[in-house]
């Protein structure tokens, strides 16, 4: 694989904390790469470190040392700026809790990234429109959030995310509120999703058999990647 493949990098990233006298080490040295347009998982129990990876790699924490490169540049060293627009314009986020507004309607709130990325409110709200179509929710852009199903408004999320096509979309745990049959068509979306954009997707994931679905999986164990995927323990 030649390195224009890679898309981002994580190399002997470590995340230490100082809890009272004790150091507690979150992440011990993980090393992955992500493709352009590869859908990834990470899997692993509960406090093994997946958030905590996560939000180094979008940029929101710091590592305690290591790198991670984005297109070979190393987010960690941007100035704020420059981070603050690696987040607005390559990134893309998905949460377990969909964080869609409430006074604002689903196409409004799709919209919203390109309104606060200064295009004009005709030009967001068309994209909207269009993105809100590719995740299968046309008949509901002027419904609010508590007017739409969980698996809806997860889909609104996602809308959200790749409305101003990121190269890369980070999701924590995004089907971790849903029932099975709702998980289940979220990462049939996803799948789908593959047809239309050359996007890159990082899945924190408790569910073995929907990270089974992506291209590669890492497994964290108390902070370090091990290899191979079992269906034990996770
Ligand atoms: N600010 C902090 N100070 C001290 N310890 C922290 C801090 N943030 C996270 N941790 C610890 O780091 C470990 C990993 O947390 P993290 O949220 O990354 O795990 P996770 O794998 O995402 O877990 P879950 O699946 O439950 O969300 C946990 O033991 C947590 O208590």
């Amino acid at each position: 694989m030649s390195n224009s493949q890679v898309i981002m990098q994580c190399t002997n990233v470590t995340k230490t904390y100082q809890d009272g006298d004790n150091q507690v080490n979150v992440l011990k040295g993980v090393n992955l790469t992500v493709n352009r347009a590869e859908h990834v998982a990470i899997v692993g129990s509960s406090g093994s470190g997946k958030s905590t990876l996560l939000h180094i790699m979008g940029v929101l924490d710091q590592p305690t040392s290591g790198v991670v490169t984005f297109e070979q540049t190393n987010i960690h060293q941007l100035s704020a700026d420059a981070q603050a627009e690696f987040r607005n314009q390559s990134l893309g986020f998905v949460y377990q809790f969909h964080h869609l507004l409430a006074e604002f309607n689903a196409l409004e709130n799709v919209a919203m990234p390109l309104l606060i990325a200064g295009n004009k409110r005709a030009t967001a709200l068309k994209k909207a429109q269009q993105t809100l179509d590719l995740v299968g929710l046309s008949h509901r852009t002027k419904h609010f959030p508590s007017a739409l199903s969980g698996g809806e408004r997860q889909r609104v999320a996602i809308a959200r995310a790749i409305v101003n096509q990121p190269k890369i979309v980070l999701a924590d745990e995004p089907t971790g509120n849903l029932d099975a049959e709702n998980a289940q068509s979220i990462f049939k979306l996803i799948d789908d999703l593959k047809q239309n954009l050359a996007t890159s997707f990082v899945f924190v994931t408790h569910d073995l058999s929907l990270a089974s679905r992506m291209d590669k999986q890492f497994r964290l164990v108390k902070g370090e990647i091990q290899s191979g995927l079992e269906i034990t323990n996770v």
